[in-house]
């Protein structure tokens, strides 16, 4: 159970009601969160102690949570903090608790979406003493996220997964400065420029063909087959590791850390994010089973952090090394101090972690959008088929000569943005946007969605349309997803360029060998489910079917088989 359905089930007692605070300046500090911490953890420990337990000579817990309330009142009083300007609007807070109520579950950035029309482009929430900013306009991103970068480049320190688990030491988690710029410099030097990236075109080239010959043969486990592409080019590319299939140690161990991630990094999904103290509480207590859930993604976290480096390392000690980024810097001529070795080893995992289920994400989402949008998959094939023919498979190096293929990949980034409400950053000091105080510590969270599906800036939005990038009546195109899709400012994605080849590779190879489509079953046509994951986002299962349509690009993948 998440922390947010825990509570979604709570309604606010009538002594929260009764404390009453200034919406606009004053708001619970760390003593108010301390008090309210205790209480939540001795409710949270009620629901979790089994009947003969509550004979056990133990405080009943509801009594003990009467004597907190008493402390909470005080604490409340004494320690609200006063601000030096009003906070930005957003949705009516509870006493104490704020927001926590109210942060939905489920395709969380259309409900933030639509707070834009109640609140403007930006929303504030208050979550216990925490605060988020939900940024809904791309004005209000650029002028925080670049315009004032000095500020707003740190990451929300998360208990869980930063401490706990131990992702604060990789990059896409780490706060900014010397130590994130290292990190960023390490991989600026393997794909921060085109041609650092072409360096990787043959190993794309292969594993797309790989995959794409995997579909072939059996195409009802298509979406395993990309999975695996990604996984297997990431592999290589991060470590120089060619994984030994499905039963591969590292490969499995990266599946369950991504898996872990992906719910570590959802806001709600652990209370201890929301009240760090309860971090202190042993393992034992009740109620404590996220300490020995932490425990095991912590060692599975270092399994994965350890198993490919020290695999590269062996590989260049017997020579045996190919070019990785891990092999890179690793046999590079600067010395090997212990905080370099720190720096590439979790730069590494930053890279895998970073790129597998991102990648695997917008694929999917391709998928979904040629199974919708038939006529965009038509065009897309004819540009295929007139500039390739069909004697051989697209690869990186046709990226310029295919333009149509490459605006369909900038509306899969638009339509259905991987990261829809981008890595959060954090204010690394008190600060003002348009006259509202931001308190340090604010988390700012940029709505990717709402911008790439802003009426403003996108004509038609739902629609899947590669053509408003390639408009032929001579007005502009719209804006390019690049810019918005990969973030903002200091921690922009590093892997965009690598991203821009890789989906065009599989995207075009895709569409020169298969013809995807919806499902007819009993001569009825069935229409796909479509629903998206939280976090990173990408659809949910749904039925399509993938067919080849070229035969003699079948007969070139059936002969080049190399599985
Ligand atoms: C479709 C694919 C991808 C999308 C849409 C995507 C998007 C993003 C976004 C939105 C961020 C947060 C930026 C911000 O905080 O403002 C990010 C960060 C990051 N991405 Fe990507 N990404 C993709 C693929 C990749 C790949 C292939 C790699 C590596 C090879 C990668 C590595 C990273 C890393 C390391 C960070 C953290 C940067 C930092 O914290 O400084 N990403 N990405």
């Amino acid at each position: 159970m998440t922390w947010a359905q825990f509570y979604g089930g709570m309604r606010a007692p009538n002594f929260l009601q009764a404390v009453r605070c200034d919406r606009r300046t004053r708001l619970p500090s760390r003593g108010a969160e301390c008090a309210s911490s205790a209480l939540i953890f001795i409710l949270a420990s009620a629901r979790n102690v089994e009947p003969e337990d509550k004979n056990s000579g133990i405080m009943d817990p509801l009594y003990q949570a009467s004597l907190i309330v008493v402390t909470i009142c005080v604490a409340y009083r004494l320690f609200a903090r006063r601000y030096p300007g009003p906070l930005p609007p957003g949705p009516r807070k509870l006493p104490i608790i704020g927001n926590a109520l109210q942060i939905p579950l489920k395709d969380e950035w259309k409900t933030y979406a639509s707070w834009r029309q109640k609140y403007g482009n930006i929303a504030h929430l208050q979550i216990f003493s925490g605060h988020v900013l939900v940024v809904n306009s791309l004005q209000a991103a650029r002028d925080l996220l670049e315009k004032k970068g000095n500020i707003y480049a740190d990451r929300m320190v998360l208990a869980m997964g930063g401490e706990m688990v131990g992702w604060k030491d990789a990059l896409g988690m780490a706060q900014y400065g010397e130590r994130t710029l290292r990190y960023r410099r390490l991989l600026h030097h393997v794909m921060g420029t085109r041609a650092a990236v072409s360096q990787w075109h043959p190993l794309i080239n292969k594993e797309t063909t790989r995959m794409l010959q995997h579909i072939l043969k059996e195409p009802d486990r298509t979406m395993d087959h990309i999975r695996a592409a990604v996984g297997a080019t990431i592999l290589m590319l991060t470590y120089g590791y060619e994984a030994k299939g499905r039963d591969d140690e590292l490969v499995k161990v990266v599946s369950r850390v991504l898996d872990d991630f992906g719910v570590l990094a959802t806001p709600g999904s652990f209370y201890v994010d929301v009240i760090p103290a309860l971090k202190y509480v042993p393992s034992w207590f009740p109620g404590a089973s996220f300490k020995k859930t932490g425990e095991r993604m912590k060692a599975d976290f270092q399994k994965f952090v350890n198993i490919g480096y020290n695999f590269t390392k062996e590989k260049i000690a017997n020579g045996t090394a190919v070019s990785s980024f891990s092999s890179v810097h690793l046999a590079s001529e600067e010395p090997l101090t212990a905080e370099r070795d720190h720096d590439i080893k979790y730069t590494a995992v930053a890279l895998y972690g970073g790129g597998a289920d991102t990648t695997v994400a917008a694929l999917s989402s391709f998928v979904l959008a040629m199974t919708l949008f038939p006529d965009a998959q038509k065009k897309a094939q004819k540009e295929v088929d007139t500039v390739i023919g069909s004697g051989r498979l697209p690869t990186c190096e046709d990226k310029d000569s295919l333009p149509y293929v490459d605006a369909v990949c900038k509306e899969v980034l638009r339509w259905n943005p991987v990261a829809p409400l981008n890595i959060p950053h954090a204010a690394k000091a008190d600060g003002f946007h348009n006259g509202y105080f931001i308190p340090k510590g604010t988390g700012i969270m940029v709505n990717l969605w709402t911008i790439l599906h802003d009426p403003e800036l996108y004509s038609d939005p739902e629609t899947f349309k590669p053509e408003r990038f390639l408009p032929t009546d001579g007005s502009e195109p719209e804006l390019d997803p690049h810019s918005v899709s990969f973030g903002f400012g200091r921690r922009v994605c590093p892997g965009m360029l690598l991203v821009d080849v890789s989906l065009f590779t599989a995207v075009a190879g895709i569409l020169a060998a298969f013809n995807v489509s919806k499902v007819v079953e009993n001569g009825v046509v069935v229409e796909p489910t479509v629903e998206y994951t939280s976090g990173i986002s990408r659809p949910k299962p749904f039925k399509f079917s993938i067919k080849p349509r070229n035969e003699q690009l079948a007969s070139i993948l059936s002969d080049s088989m190399t599985l």
